[in-house]
């Protein structure tokens, strides 16, 4: 018997983001995920969804957040507003890459509208398996909370 604990990853997209949610929750089988929402392609308002997943990341109660929109930009923005999230808007791979190498990031932040789904399949497995450099990257880390 596996005595392996799998990754908790929380996971919300507005109406933009709705599609590639499905997509990558299927996708994250190997994950716990839990699934915040939205659940249906019917506009909604993105805070709505990016607070939940914050939140859960921030009480430590998921590992990681997953969370799509068009842009990536509006619920980057939300979740940043909570003190322990580092969200991270990722385009290319490498970016995704180094946004757990250099920031840490706890939040990967996927602008559906720009992106194709394999690019974000791409990015979100990088995301989860690349580990946080530490040295001099962690004392910028550190500066980042007022
Ligand atoms: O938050 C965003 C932009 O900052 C996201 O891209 C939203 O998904 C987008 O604003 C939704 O736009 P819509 O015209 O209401 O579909």
């Amino acid at each position: 018997m596996s005595t392996d604990t799998k990754l908790k990853i929380a996971i919300g997209a507005d109406h933009a983001g709705f599609e590639y949610k499905e997509l990558l929750k299927s996708f994250l089988s190997d994950y716990e995920v839990t699934d915040f929402g939205t659940y249906s392609a019917d506009s909604v308002d993105y805070p709505d969804f990016a607070h939940p997943v914050a939140e859960a990341v921030e009480t430590e109660a998921c590992d990681f957040g997953v969370l799509v929109c068009g842009s990536a930009n509006g619920v980057a923005i939300t979740a940043n507003k909570h003190q322990k999230i580092r969200a991270a808007i990722c385009w290319e791979k490498e970016i995704a890459e180094l946004a757990r190498l250099h920031n840490n990031a706890n939040v990967i932040c996927i602008p559906a509208r720009f992106v194709t789904e394999n690019l974000a399949k791409e990015m979100v497995t990088a995301f989860l398996n690349t580990a946080f450099e530490g040295g001099r990257h962690q004392g910028r880390v550190n500066k980042m909370s007022c």
